[in-house]
């Protein structure tokens, strides 16, 4: 079943086009990476399906019925982030806003959910600890944990490894593998490194402002893009 559509979507910076003309489908349990360039539209695009950019052009269309309480987001990280004032348990927290409400206080479901999250991805000990004192790969696993507590079906994932060395990218990829394989959650991920995007994926996205590929890893990997990037080693 579709979980997102995308038809013919254009977006524009100052009459600049950064998305041009792109369509393609996610169906449930998809594990979608999306690459290219520097500058190819990228962010830009997974923006546009969080609905936080207007589109020129074109539709998204979201299953609402799939997506219950809405999409886990876990954007590119600024460096001032990085040094947020709040603790791994309150940033968890957060995630649970849309659930919330208008309600003054986190209800005992969502205080579970927070419980369930910092387990999963097995950050429960440092859950009173100050995240700007957490490691990079601790951070990124904090941030993965707030966006599960919007969804368990669809997290959209931007560069979620930028800045951490090569073991715990290798990790974090296995953490973003597993919530596919084993809890069947959707992963729409923004991510350079071709290499890990086409072992743990099942499509490939490549950008370049428009779709220059779209379709199953294995066929991916035997275009010229494909063969270009990851070079005789795969
Ligand atoms: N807020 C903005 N205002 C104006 N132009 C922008 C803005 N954000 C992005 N752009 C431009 O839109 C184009 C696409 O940018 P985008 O960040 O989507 O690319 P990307 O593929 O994610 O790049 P990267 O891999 O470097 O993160 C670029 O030319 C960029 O300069």
């Amino acid at each position: 079943m579709s979980i997102v559509t995308c038809k013919d979507i254009s977006i524009e910076y100052d009459g600049k086009v950064a998305v041009d003309q792109v369509s393609f489908t996610i169906e449930q349990g998809d594990y979608l990476c999306i690459v290219g360039e520097n500058g190819s539209g990228k962010s830009t695009l997974v923006k546009a399906l969080m609905g936080l950019l207007k589109l020129k052009s074109g539709e998204i269309e979201i299953n609402k019925e799939l997506t219950l309480g809405g999409i886990g987001y876990l954007p590119q990280q600024a460096d001032s982030q990085k040094d947020f004032p709040a603790s791994v348990y309150e940033i968890v927290l957060s995630g649970c806003i849309k659930s919330k409400g208008l309600r003054p206080f986190y209800n005992v479901k969502e205080k579970q959910r927070v419980k369930d999250n910092l387990e999963r991805l097995n950050i429960f000990d440092l859950r009173h600890k100050s995240y700007r004192e957490l490691s990079g790969g601790q951070q990124q696993r904090v941030l993965l944990a707030r966006a599960l507590c919007a969804t368990d079906s669809l997290l959209v994932l931007d560069e979620p490894v930028t800045g951490l060395d090569p073991v715990v990218t290798a990790e974090l990829y296995d953490i973003i593998e597993e919530l596919n394989r084993r809890e069947h959650v959707t992963i729409i991920m923004v991510s350079h490194d071709v290499r890990m995007a086409t072992k743990g994926a099942n499509k490939i996205l490549q950008m370049g402002r428009k779709v220059l590929f779209f379709g199953k890893t294995k066929e991916y990997i035997n275009t010229s893009y494909a063969k270009a990037l990851l070079g005789g080693g795969h």
